[in-house]
């Protein structure tokens, strides 16, 4: 499985705000906002472009657009926040919605929102969410992808744990992992190592 860390300095300065236990919720999103403004950079750097002529004020030169514009599906909650920003750097993407929450004991999904397109061949798709743990939330959102015919699609997670990686690329599932850091571990309650704490809970408030 293509995974792609992204070493720049600036995303490390972003994520160390994140990672900061005492970074408050405001700073948190602001960083997860400047930080998936760098992921996506990076994971549309080799996106298809086509070239149409447009003029300058002084001559005429080729402009470019995205060839195969993606469809960002964020994962709620901790997911919303990445969903602007992304929006913001593709405004000609469309946006689907995956609503789930981790048991805290089985940590299993639990799905409760659903909203995506029917069709989704020839398309290319973005997952946001900041955290890729045992990656039963992104295998389980990227079935819900790949059932609708997407076979191109792009995990963007801020942190990754190499249970999460291991269990992506052993599902076979078509899928490409662009993240900030590859963290140590998973403790025993299923947290990412050093990880930021809950992402969801970091973001908007303890549920
Ligand atoms: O890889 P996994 O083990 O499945 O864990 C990762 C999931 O956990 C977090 O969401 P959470 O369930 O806490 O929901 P929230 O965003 O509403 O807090 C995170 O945003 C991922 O969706
Ligand atoms: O460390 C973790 C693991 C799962 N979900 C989070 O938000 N953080
Ligand atoms: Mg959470």
């Amino acid at each position: 499985m293509d995974t792609r860390v992204v070493e720049h300095p600036l995303a490390k300065s972003r994520l160390s705000t994140m990672r900061d236990a005492r970074t408050g919720s405001s700073a948190f999103r602001a960083a997860l906002q400047e930080l998936t403004l760098m992921l996506i950079y990076e994971a549309t750097r080799e996106a298809e472009v086509i070239a149409e002529p447009i003029h300058s004020p002084v001559a005429r030169t080729n402009g470019y657009r995205l060839a195969h514009p993606p469809l960002l599906v964020p994962v709620l909650r901790a997911g919303l926040g990445m969903a602007d920003q992304a929006h913001k750097l593709i405004p000609e993407a469309q946006m689907g919605f995956v609503g789930l929450a981790r048991d805290e004991e089985t940590l299993q999904p639990t799905p409760y929102l659903e909203s995506l397109p029917a069709d989704l061949s020839d398309r290319p798709v973005y997952v946001l969410d900041p955290m890729l743990a045992t990656g039963g939330s992104m295998v389980h959102t990227i079935r819900l992808l790949v059932e609708r015919g997407a076979t191109d699609v792009t995990a963007i997670c801020t942190v990754a744990a190499p249970e999460g990686l291991r269990r992506l690329d052993e599902s076979g599932l078509p899928v490409r992992v662009v993240t900030a850091s590859v963290d140590d571990r998973l403790n025993e309650s299923g947290y990412i190592v050093p990880g930021l704490g809950d992402a969801g809970d970091r973001a908007y408030g303890a549920v």
